[in-house]
């Protein structure tokens, strides 16, 4: 695991230990309402952290009183997810990078334990991506199967000339892979935890995203 593209927020205690705490505590998660506004948190501190690495400029801001100079963002980034759990993270970034286009993927893991993850791909909506500033988010990065296939459908829409990767949690194994297979891209993460099981589950991470945010699915 390469470290230099890599930034986690709880390595720094701040409000973000806080949500990521709240999304994995047994007592706290059950409640669906809490669970998706500590995503959607999580996703609004990702994004103002992104955004101290994008490209600003001066500009001049007319008050009742005044003009003003102050550095504003040059363009908006591309905000990406992957349906379902991606949703409540994204729409955290959606709150900050309020005049962002969007991209979504409609993708889930078909999980048999001890066998190779195969993801289904089945529906990719996206606004044109060629040189703009992509900003991928999923709050699991488990394996990194979902993320990277995600991204190689998005780029027969055109190639970003920066991508950020965000995830709530993710394994050590799974940021390899994505840095393996992206290796353009930056990963900012809530946490890195320890490791998959044989279910591909992250651990100790916080269980099934999409099914404590919207319900199990059939
Ligand atoms: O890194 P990976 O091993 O690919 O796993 C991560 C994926 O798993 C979860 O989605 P899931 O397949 O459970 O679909 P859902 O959002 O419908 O729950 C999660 O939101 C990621 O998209
Ligand atoms: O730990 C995991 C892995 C994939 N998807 C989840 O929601 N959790
Ligand atoms: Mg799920």
């Amino acid at each position: 695991m390469e470290r230099s593209n890599l930034r986690i927020l709880t390595e720094t205690p701040s409000l973000a230990n806080h949500f990521v705490a709240e999304l994995r505590n047994i007592h706290v998660q059950h409640d669906s309402l809490r669970f998706r506004r500590n995503l959607e948190r999580l996703g609004e501190l990702l994004a103002y952290e992104i955004s101290k690495t994008l490209p600003f400029a001066e500009q001049t801001i007319t008050t009742p009183l005044a003009e003003t100079n102050t550095m504003l963002l040059v363009e908006q980034p591309v905000l990406a997810t992957i349906l379902r759990a991606g949703l409540p993270l994204y729409q955290g970034m959606l709150n900050y990078f309020d005049k962002a286009y969007s991209t979504f993927v409609g993708a889930y893991r078909v999980e048999e334990a001890h066998t190779e993850l195969q993801i289904n791909m089945e529906y990719l909506a996206s606004t044109d991506l060629h040189d703009k500033i992509l900003i991928l988010a999923d709050p699991m990065l488990a394996t990194g199967r979902s993320l990277v296939k995600a991204y190689q459908g998005m780029l027969r829409h055109g190639k970003p000339m920066q991508v950020h990767i965000a995830a709530a949690i993710a394994s050590p194994e799974g940021v390899a892979y994505v840095q393996e297979q992206i290796p353009e891209a930056i990963v900012w993460l809530g946490a890195m935890d320890e490791r998959l099981n044989e279910n591909f589950y992250i651990i100790p991470g916080l269980g099934d995203a999409g099914d404590l945010a919207f319900g199990p699915k059939i």
